[in-house]
Order: structure tokens, then C-alpha cells, then sequence
């Protein structure tokens, strides 16, 4: 049995949420934060170099902490709540795009599914089908130029209604959350199990490529007047489809640097450009950040795919082995059996 999400499964969030990986926007930096004490002993040093200086600063910081930690105490309840007013009030204007068709998808990316699928290894043959940008980054056209534009049409109207937003963490302001306004189960779902399975299993049966199980999928949104970039983090996934849809733009490429806990600037990085209608395929612990546009908008579908049995081991966020808290939906894709 499948609930409305498309759930089989119960999923769990690692209870690290509601301590570890705290974006603090002004400093640009991730913190944990478990007691006042411990937070001073960890990060005054960095803070004061990063120019909070006076305890009039601190305090800011201690504050906006204890409301993001509010937040997210609260988030799946606010979460479950905007989903059911959105579904009781948004009337969709495109409402053909949150199921998904074949004829959605780019004829090279079904080329490149198949090829997979009448595969059990990888073989050479896969990466003449894709580019490979940087170290295990691949590039490769997924929708149809014409499916971004309705499925932006679709955004905007929803952006433009009344309904409730949540919005995808605290890095990214002005994004959607997919699965609030119905994509998971219908689109993103089949997306994920028919069409990128079958591409994972191949190139990432290292980092839970071929046990995907689970995603959090949302929309980010880069404009002059609201969010200009992203700063460098890993996601919350073991692989992440990252696609441009649109609008025009200039700039805003993606930077690759090293895997986990590898300081920006010890460290080659390289860029990566988007370009409207295509995907780069990513693991999820692989450091990245997006530049600033410099005109435009840019608007892109973010999937963080995720494998329980991977995750179930080591929580990527705390890195420890993690303590299960049940929620609804996919929650992080932790899970018990395995
Ligand atoms: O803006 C982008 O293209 C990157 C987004 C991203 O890395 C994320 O949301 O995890
Ligand atoms: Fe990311």
C-alpha cells in the first residue's frame, strides 16, 4: 500500500536536525549548536574573525539559532498543514505537469535511461552518452524546452497565488518545496524510480546509487532582488539531480570542489554552467556551491535522492550513526529494516 506521497515505507528525520548543520546567513557559515557552552567553545574564535565582534552581535546570533531551532521543531506540522490548504485552495494552471509523461522528457535522456536499463555494469559505452563536467559530475539534457516552460508557468502562478510557501532550508529563500504542492507522487516519484534509478545504479553504486529509495525535491530561485548565490555545502542526499529550467539568465554556475570537510581553498574547485532544460548528476557529499547571477532569473529543479540503506549506517548531516525520530512523508530517508 502507498499513501498520497507515494510512500511505501516508514521514514525517519536523524534528531541531529534539530542541533547540527545551522546555516547562520550573515557569517556564511554551518554551525551545531547543543549548549550555549559548547557553542562558544566551537565557534566564537571563527565568529570574531568573521566580524561578529561585539556580544550585542553574539546575541543576534544566539538568537536567530533559537528561532531556526524553533522552526524546525515545528516544520513538519506547519509542513503537513500548508499541504492540505494548498490542496483545498490552488486551483493549478498547468495541471497536466504534475504527472509525468514521456513526452516530458528529452529524447537523448530516454536514449541514455535505456541504454541502463539493458545494463547490469557500467560500461564505457554510458559515458560516450553523457559529458562528464568534473569529477563525477554528469551533464545531460532531461525535459523537453517546452515542459520548462509550462512547468515554470505552473511555478509562478503559484508563486503569484495566496497559498501558503514553505520554503526548501534556511541556504535557499525563495524556492518551492515540491512535495506541499502535490509533484512527489505523480511526478517526482516516477522520475526518480523509472528514469534515474537506472542511471544511478551505474555511476554511483558506491554512495547508494542502486538503493535509492526516497528524495526531497524542491525548486530554487535566483533573482537581482532576492537570492544572488549559493553558499558551499553538501546536500542531505547520496545523489542530486540539479536542472535548469529557466528563465534567461546570465552567470549563476555551480562550483565543485572536494567531498565532505575539505575547507574552500585548499582545494581546486571547478565550475560547472547551467544551462536551461539540462541536468548535472552529482553525489550529494560532493561540496558545491552556485556564483551570483548577474541578470535574469534563474530557476532550478533540485532532487536530493536518497538511499536508507546507506544513510541508515552514518547520518551524512551529524555523521554519526543516527537516532531516528518518525515523521510523515519521506521525511530525511533514514529508515528502520536495514
Ligand atoms: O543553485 C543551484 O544550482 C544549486 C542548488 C543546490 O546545490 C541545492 O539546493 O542543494
Ligand atoms: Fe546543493
Amino acid at each position: 500500500m502507498t499513501n498520497e506521497e507515494g510512500e511505501t515505507s516508514q521514514f525517519y528525520i536523524c534528531d541531529c536536525f534539530t542541533t547540527d548543520n545551522i546555516f547562520l546567513n550573515d557569517y556564511k557559515l554551518h554551525v551545531s549548536f547543543v549548549t550555549e557552552q559548547q557553542f562558544r567553545l566551537d565557534y566564537e574564535t571563527i565568529l570574531r574573525r568573521s566580524g561578529c565582534v561585539t556580544e550585542q552581535q553574539f546575541e543576534d546570533v544566539l538568537n536567530k539559532i533559537s528561532q531556526e531551532v524553533d522552526r524546525r521543531k515545528h516544520l513538519r506540522e506547519t509542513s503537513v498543514q500548508r499541504a492540505a490548504t494548498i490542496k483545498e485552495q490552488y486551483q493549478p494552471l498547468h495541471p497536466h505537469v504534475y504527472n509525468l509523461q514521456e513526452s516530458y522528457l528529452a529524447p537523448k535522456f530516454k536514449e541514455i535511461v535505456d541504454y541502463c536499463r539493458s545494463r547490469n555494469t557500467r560500461e564505457e559505452g554510458l559515458l560516450d552518452l553523457l559529458v562528464e563536467e568534473a569529477a563525477r559530475v554528469y551533464r545531460f539534457p532531461v525535459f523537453e524546452k517546452r515542459f520548462c516552460e509550462e512547468l515554470l508557468e505552473e511555478l509562478e502562478h503559484f508563486e503569484q497565488s495566496s497559498a501558503p510557501k514553505g520554503r526548501p532550508n534556511t541556504m535557499n529563500r525563495y524556492g518551492i518545496l515540491l512535495n506541499e504542492i502535490g509533484f512527489d507522487k505523480n511526478f517526482i516519484t516516477p522520475l526518480r524510480e523509472q528514469y534515474l534509478h537506472p542511471l544511478t545504479s551505474l555511476l554511483y553504486p558506491d554512495c547508494g546509487g542502486h538503493c535509492l529509495d526516497s528524495h526531497k525535491a524542491f525548486v530554487v530561485k535566483y533573482d537581482l532582488n532576492e537570492d544572488l548565490d549559493l553558499s558551499y555545502h553538501y546536500d542531505n542526499a547520496e545523489v542530486t539531480l540539479n536542472v535548469a529550467l529557466g528563465k534567461d539568465f546570465t552567470e549563476g554556475n555551480l562550483y565543485f570542489g572536494d567531498m565532505r570537510q575539505v575547507p574552500l581553498g585548499m582545494t581546486e574547485c571547478s565550475e560547472v554552467e547551467h544551462r536551461v532544460s539540462e541536468g548535472l548528476l552529482h553525489r550529494g557529499q560532493h561540496m558545491h556551491g552556485a556564483l551570483p547571477i548577474s541578470s535574469g532569473q534563474r530557476w532550478n529543479l533540485i532532487i536530493w535522492m536518497r538511499a536508507s540503506q546507506e544513510r541508515n549506517k552514518l547520518c551524512p548531516m551529524c555523521n554519526r550513526k543516527p537516532t531516528l525520530v518518525k515523521e510523515d512523508g519521506f521525511a530525511d530517508g533514514f529508515t528502520k529494516s536495514c
